[in-house]
């Protein structure tokens, strides 16, 4: 073996992985685990003329991947290939039955988090931070606080070493090529040093020279430290299936061949499945996981019991026959290093003491920190926007925050200030969430962090930026607009479009949570409007009683009544009149009685606006733990 990924480095002339393969040095020794699977199926709800139906997809097949050795998982596209790793890396839960034993113990969910890790196909990084960054903010997160931040560097250090990006580790992780990107992401993972790895097709994008390093890093990662990685794959070159050590191949969600990729020819031969000259092995493993050599061979081929032997009798490999003896195959290329040692070896490790929850908050919030920092026109667009809405609307209605005759225009600015600050909360997050989210799902999948810590270093980066975007509005529009200079009045107004702004935020993180984003565009502002009808567009007088409950629970409303009655009411003396003729609204009072705003109280509205914030934060986090959870 050592000899095999000796030959993968020299084939690389690519610089980035000239040191793949080496031992990692600072790395706690992790247990060696061979994974196996008895009678696993999967069964899925789809629905038929609109009745729901069970779609078996997994049927009751059975295999094992060994510590020390890459495996392929093949077969032709919608065999079941990725449904059988998210099985077997816990990804996928209920539909599942059958037994998955980790060195002869039955799987145990928490065991199995703490000694794998599961990297699904797209490469959903951090794109605005560095590979080093990166690394750093893994280290922090997924390791216990026991562990120095001088061993943390090395770790870190020695795994870019390992995985060839150590010249690349103050790249942005966006500017990285596919085949670094793939390289990154398993990286980010190995900080712990799992021992089982499941890669979802890790290769896919990547040409030719960029999939054979990436297999033979993957070869030397399992080879030189007794890793056992099972990743899914295509249709390879036979240069690249002569790089695993094991291929177990599917057709229709069930196994058709387990074993080195050298006997697929042999094995085949054997049930008279006789692959053509020069042909390539991995193609014809596909045609006949296809069907193309005929279904009824096909259906022949479908025999776990053979499988079963292939794996449970050797040291080496061989394979059952029809009649139950083995046969021995020809075992020239059998490796030494492939030998199965049957050996009960202990696989349970101590759970990994994660940092506590103020030290994730802390690592989290430095990273969205550094990530904000470097999307600086993205930040800038956002005050910009605020500016340029704040001029217009200052022009708009320059002086008639002093006025009796214009105090109705004044309540339109306000309307509209408010609604423009709780939409541009609303969509502030509306829109990045879902992409956000996919990444989230990788993290808190493969154990960084709990979500309590996550939303709260959302919430301590997005409240200050969203509090300088209403204040970048409120400051020119409330000088120029003409509304009382009084830091009482001031403060109110600011605090509620804030609040306001805030809360409407927190809706926009449940819908983008709660639904897809083609939806939450339209529901989130469409239940905005809504809301913000009430208390403008009608008086409490009129609404008919059934929606009087939307009237109290609106928080706009709330809001844009509490502003009105802090510039209008808090014993606000007679207001001049640029009307020669007559002022109605000389007294504001007379406006608040009128419009139904005099009974407000602040106070209440206030702290209803604060528990509607808490309450939809409350809501998104357990929408989105139940997302993350529901497996
Ligand atoms: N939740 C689901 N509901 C309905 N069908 C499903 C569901 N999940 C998977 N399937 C079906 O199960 C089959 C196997 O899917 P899977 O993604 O595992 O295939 P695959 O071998 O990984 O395919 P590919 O190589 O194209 O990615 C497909 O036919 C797919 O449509």
């Amino acid at each position: 073996m050592a000899n095999n990924a000796k030959d993968c480095r020299t084939e690389n002339n690519n610089e980035d992985l000239q040191t793949t393969g080496r031992e990692l040095q600072s790395f706690p020794k992790k247990p060696e685990v061979n994974l196996s699977f008895k009678s696993l199926t999967y069964t899925v709800n789809t629905y038929e003329k609109l009745k729901k139906v069970k779609k078996e997809i997994l049927h009751g097949i059975g295999g094992s991947f060994r510590s020390g050795q890459l495996t392929a998982v093949m077969g032709p596209s919608g065999c079941g290939k990725s449904t059988l790793l998210n099985v077997l890396a816990g990804y996928s839960i209920s539909g599942s039955s059958g037994q998955v034993y980790l060195n002869d113990s039955l799987r145990d969910e928490k065991q199995m988090a703490n000694i794998s890790c599961y990297i699904q196909q797209d490469d959903y990084v951090r794109d605005l931070l560095t590979v080093r960054e990166s690394m750093t903010v893994a280290a922090h997160l997924k390791l216990p606080t026991t562990v120095s931040a001088i061993s943390k560097a090395t770790q870190v250090e020695d795994l870019l070493d390992a995985m060839g990006l150590s010249i690349h580790g103050g790249t942005v992780t966006k500017r990285l090529s596919g085949g670094q990107k793939k390289r990154l992401s398993i990286a980010l993972e190995l900080i712990t040093n799992p021992s089982i790895l499941f890669l979802d097709e890790p290769t896919t994008g990547l040409d030719s020279q960029s999939c054979s390093q990436f297999v033979s890093l993957m070869a030397d990662l399992a080879h030189n430290q007794n890793r056992t990685i099972a990743c899914t794959l295509h249709q390879p070159s036979a240069l690249l299936f002569g790089k695993f050590d094991q291929v177990y191949a599917l057709s229709s969600g069930r196994c058709i061949y387990q074993g080195p990729p050298s006997s697929v020819i042999p094995y085949f031969a054997e049930r008279l499945v006789v692959c053509p000259p020069y042909h390539n092995p991995a193609d014809f493993l596909i045609e006949v996981a296809i069907g193309e050599y005929g279904a009824d061979t096909l259906i022949g081929l479908f025999d776990t019991t053979k499988i079963t032997n292939i794996y449970d009798r050797n040291k080496c490999h061989t394979i059952s026959g029809e009649d139950h003896e083995a046969i021995e195959l020809e075992m020239h290329e059998c490796k030494e290093d492939n030998n199965i040692n049957d050996e009960q070896l202990p696989y349970k490790t101590e759970l990994l003491n994660k940092p506590p929850f103020y030290v994730q908050i802390y690592h989290l919030y430095l990273r969205n920190v550094t990530m904000y920092k470097r999307n600086k026109n993205n930040l800038l667009l956002r005050i910009a926007v605020h500016f340029t809405v704040a001029l217009l609307m200052s022009f708009m209605y320059r002086g008639v925050g002093n006025d009796a005759a214009r105090v109705l225009t004044n309540m339109k600015f306000v309307y509209g200030t408010n609604l423009f600050l709780v939409y541009t909360g609303l969509m502030a997050v509306i829109v990045s969430f879902p992409l956000e989210y996919m990444v989230l799902k990788r993290e808190h999948f493969n154990g960084w962090y709990t979500l309590f810590p996550y939303f709260v270093s959302v919430l301590l980066v997005e409240i200050p930026l969203q509090m300088v975007c209403c204040l970048v509005y409120i400051l020119p529009t409330y000088a120029i607009t003409d509304q009382p200079l009084e830091l009482v009045r001031f403060g109110y107004f600011t605090v509620f479009l804030a609040v306001t702004s805030l809360t409407s935020q927190s809706v926009g993180f449940l819908c983008s949570s709660t639904m897809p984003l083609k939806m939450s565009v339209f529901v989130g502002p469409v239940f905005l409007v809504l809301l913000s009808v009430f208390g403008f567009a009608i008086r409490f007088l009129d609404i008919p009683s059934m929606y009087v409950w939307l009237h109290h629970f609106s928080f706009v409303r709330a809001s844009f009544q509490s502003i009105l009655y802090s510039l209008y009411g808090l014993d606000r003396g007679v207001l001049p009149c640029s009307d020669e003729m007559y002022c109605h609204y000389k007294n504001p009072v007379k406006f608040l009685t009128e419009m139904d705003f005099a009974r407000g109280n602040i106070y209440s509205e206030f702290f209803y606006i604060c528990f509607f914030f808490v309450c939809t934060y409350v809501l998104t986090t357990t929408v989105i733990w139940y997302r993350l959870n529901k497996r």
